[in-house]
């Protein structure tokens, strides 16, 4: 954990602590008045980036598919794979509720990052009692990189976008395997909905 001032925030972030069971144990015994900042996306989309990452590093992986389903004839998932298991963020949720109250969370919608990245960061910033110092003028859709990159970050005149693992084409995966996915998720995704009070618009 970074060393902070007195006035400072720290922050900080892995992919692994909302779906690690023993992460809301450990961060409550910390410090129970952690704020929570969760990002996210289609676990549809979110599982193929994921494969995506995977398969970046080892070429030789089983195809999507292969990965997803347990038996591809009866469409049965295959929820001990990460890529699938992550995505059932209701679950994640639950775990977290057992020792923080809903107020402590702020979820991010990944698709608005994308969109809107100045209207998604506003909201970062109400959340943690900043003044609202990053807005419009601070992004630029990158038509390149087919993302939203920042104008100048602090220290550089130059612009800056993430990074060659951020952002890269997914493999095409079959529609069926996609719609068989959404429907596997529907109710999971309902009812983050509910716990969150929030519609991401997945389905
Ligand atoms: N501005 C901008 N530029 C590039 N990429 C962006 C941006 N905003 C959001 N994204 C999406 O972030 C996805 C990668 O985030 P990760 O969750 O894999 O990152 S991390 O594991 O937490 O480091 C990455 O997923 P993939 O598209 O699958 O690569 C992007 O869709």
């Amino acid at each position: 954990m970074p060393r902070t001032l007195e006035g400072q925030i720290t922050m900080e972030k892995t992919p692994s602590y909302f779906v690690t069971k023993e992460a809301p144990k450990r961060i409550y015994n910390m410090s129970r008045d952690t704020k929570l900042i969760v990002v996210v996306r289609n676990p549809v989309t979110r599982a193929i980036s994921d494969y995506t990452q995977t398969l970046s590093k080892n070429p030789t992986l089983p195809s999507f598919q292969a990965l997803a389903f347990k038996n591809v004839s009866t469409g049965l998932i295959d929820t001990s794979w990460s890529a699938v298991r992550i995505g059932i963020y209701a679950k994640h949720l639950d775990n977290w509720l057992q020792y923080f109250p809903l107020s402590r969370f702020l979820f991010v919608s990944g698709e608005r990052l994308v969109s809107d990245p100045a209207g998604e960061m506003g909201r970062v910033q109400d959340f943690l009692g900043l003044q609202r110092l990053v807005t419009e003028t601070h992004f630029y859709f990158n038509e390149t990189k087919g993302f939203p990159c920042l104008k100048k970050p602090e220290g550089s005149g130059r612009p800056r976008c993430l990074g060659k693992s951020k952002g890269r084409p997914h493999p095409k995966i079959h529609p069926q395997v996609i719609q068989r996915l959404q429907e596997f998720y529907r109710p999971f995704n309902m009812k983050f909905y509910q716990m969150t009070g929030q519609d991401f618009g997945w389905d």
